[in-house]
Order: structure tokens, then sequence, then C-alpha cells
């Protein structure tokens, strides 16, 4: 596992603090294959994972279900043929907590 996917979560409330940007450039670094964007007005990470059929994105759906479940931490996911989008952000404070770096880097390691 990689050092920022064996962080702990911590609780996260609607006043936690969102990530400045200069902890944004460094936790990024850690998870390069994520897209950074805004949608309405929140910001979020989202990847993009490939399978070879709907079977093997089901599957993995349902891990990064799991890993959710785990830490009451949970992604929007968007089960296709063959690919499943993953977008992390922390609904509470409408923004990006520390939280969805750490499940970013967890998402990674399911699918290794
Ligand atoms: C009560 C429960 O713990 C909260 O609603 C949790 C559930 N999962 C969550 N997941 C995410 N991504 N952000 C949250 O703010 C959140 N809140």
């Amino acid at each position: 596992m990689t050092d920022l996917a064996n962080q702990s979560c911590e609780a996260c409330s609607f006043d936690a603090p969102k990530v400045s940007d200069s902890e944004i450039e460094t936790l990024k670094g850690a998870i390069p294959e994520w897209q950074l964007l805004e949608r309405d007005g929140i910001m979020q990470l989202e990847r993009c994972f490939t399978f070879r059929n709907f079977k093997q994105a089901l599957a993995f759906t349902n891990r990064v279900g799991e890993i959710a479940e785990e830490v009451g931490h949970h992604p929007a996911l968007l089960t296709e043929w063959g690919k499943v989008t993953v977008t992390w952000w922390s609904h509470e404070m409408k923004g990006l907590h520390k939280n969805d770096f750490i499940m970013a880097a967890r998402t990674d390691e399911v699918a290794k």
C-alpha cells in the first residue's frame, strides 16, 4: 500500500477544514491519475477505470463500495460496460477533505 492509502480517515464534519491549495498540490502527487474538477461549485477527485466487461466493472464497484463502508466515507460510482467512474468528495463540507485523497489512493490499490 502507498503511504497515502495507509493513512487513517478522520471524522469529517461540515465545518472541517478544506484542504489548502498547497496541500492539494502535495496530495495530488500521490494520485497522479486522478483529475481534480469542480462540479456545481464543489471540488472533486475523479478517475475512470477500464475493464474487459460489465461483470469485472461491477466487481470493482462492489470492492470500492466495501472500502467506503469500512470508513463511512462514500464515493459516487458510475458503472458501465467495461468502465467505472469513481468520484470522491466530502458531501457534508461540500469540498475536498484529506479523506478524499486517502480514499482515492485506496481505490487505486483496489484496482491493482
Ligand atoms: C452520517 C454519515 O456518516 C455521513 O452522512 C457520511 C456518510 N458518507 C459520506 N461520504 C462522503 N463522501 N462525504 C460525507 O460527508 C459523508 N458523510
